[in-house]
């Protein structure tokens, strides 16, 4: 599934690209106004291979959850349970992604790919038919730490990576037209870091950051942890899925295969922070061609977040300073996203609208 998958991933549309183009220049507005906007709106058009694009609606964001065995190197101060807690808050839609969700009108999918301890309730009881849903796909409870052995098989990779893919493809058959990425998992911006610095070729001091906010002895271990990792077990970036394993993390692989599952069905992907980030960086890997379905929703406060979209060639929507993850920084931006996408449907030409040109 991830090979054919790969190979279903292809270039944007040069013709409906041309003709968005062609289209900015006619629209009432001096050429260029929109700024980032006028780009976006083109690629849009490319991935769809339609000028006008679609509307990038409905939205759905898909929070994957994992637990990371580098969790004992004491990486965060936060206590491993409060992954599973959190995802028992986004069920019963108390967490900021619910809010903002709500605001954006998007729906919320909680995917458990590697929780290690017991979910706190029965998602059942919390979750109206209309509220978020959980999607249990449990690979194993937490990866194996990274500075003792590879994080995951190369055969749980894969499985962690194939449930995003189908994550994806359950999502667009529903109706989505854009898909938003989340993530919950304690210690996951360490995970984050070690495949920033192995894909974006970045010394690991520039591509970790605080995370939820460690002081600074714990920050000088981390950067060790990643260091040593990555010592360890010499990962060959040209081979997505074995970087994956040796220093990645459940939800990290499994992002990769929602943003590889969102390409190949030329549906665009809202990324969010720093464990987003990374995880497209495994996906450009798979496929260089998946980068075009990747639009940057924020930068992350993660110095990791900016070398891995720079590599990634990617501008963020907005930047705000946001450090949380969740989805939280792609629901803020999605609104942009639709904006760049009106204009090309509503906005009158000169022509049109009998404006004189300059
Ligand atoms: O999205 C981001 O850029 C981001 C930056 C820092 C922290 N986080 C969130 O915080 C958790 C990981 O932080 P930490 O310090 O435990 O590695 C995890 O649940 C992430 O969603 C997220
Ligand atoms: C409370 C809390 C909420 C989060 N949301 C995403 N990561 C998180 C980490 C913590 C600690």
């Amino acid at each position: 599934m991830l090979e054919s998958t790969v190979a279903a991933i292809g270039p944007l549309d040069e013709a409906a690209m041309v003709a968005a183009r062609d289209l900015q220049g006619r629209l009432t507005k001096p050429a260029g106004s929109l700024g980032a906007l006028e780009p976006l709106s083109v690629r849009l058009a490319g991935l769809a291979g339609s000028c006008p694009p679609p509307l990038p609606e409905p939205a759905a964001v898909a929070i994957f959850a994992g637990d990371h065995g580098v969790h004992a190197q004491g990486v965060t101060p936060w206590p491993q349970e409060v992954t599973a807690q959190m995802i028992g808050n986004f069920l019963a839609g108390g967490a900021v992604v619910n809010a903002f969700a709500r605001q954006a009108a998007a729906s919320v999918t909680v995917v458990d790919v590697g929780v290690a301890t017991p979910l706190p309730m029965d998602p059942a009881a919390v979750a109206g038919p209309a509220g978020p849903r959980l999607v249990a796909a449990n690979v194993r409870p937490g990866t194996r730490d990274m500075t003792v052995g590879a994080a995951l098989t190369r055969d749980e990779a894969r499985a962690a990576v194939e449930t995003g893919i189908r994550v994806a493809g359950g999502l667009i058959d529903g109706g989505a037209g854009i898909l938003l990425t989340g993530d919950m998992g304690i210690g996951n911006t360490t995970p984050a870091a070690a495949l920033i610095a192995v894909f974006a070729a970045v010394d690991p001091a520039a591509a970790t950051g605080r995370g939820t906010g460690v002081d600074d002895e714990t920050y000088r271990r981390k950067v060790d942890v990643v260091r040593g990792a990555l010592d360890r077990h010499a990962p060959d970036p040209a081979d997505p899925l074995g970087v994956l394993a040796a220093v990645g993390g459940l939800e990290h692989a499994a992002l990769a295969g929602l943003i590889l599952g969102a390409a190949a069905r030329r549906v665009p992907v809202l990324l969010d922070g720093v464990i987003a980030v990374s995880a497209a960086l495994a996906a450009a890997a798979f496929a260089p061609d998946a980068v075009g379905a990747m639009v940057a929703g924020h930068r992350s406060a993660e110095p990791g977040a900016t070398a891995a979209l720079r590599h990634l060639g990617l501008d963020p929507l907005i930047d705000l300073g946001l450090r949380l993850g969740e989805g939280t920084g792609a629901l803020l931006a999605l609104p942009v996203v639709t904006g760049a996408v009106r204009v090309l449907h509503e906005v009158a030409t000169f022509d049109s609208a009998g404006v004189a040109e300059k």
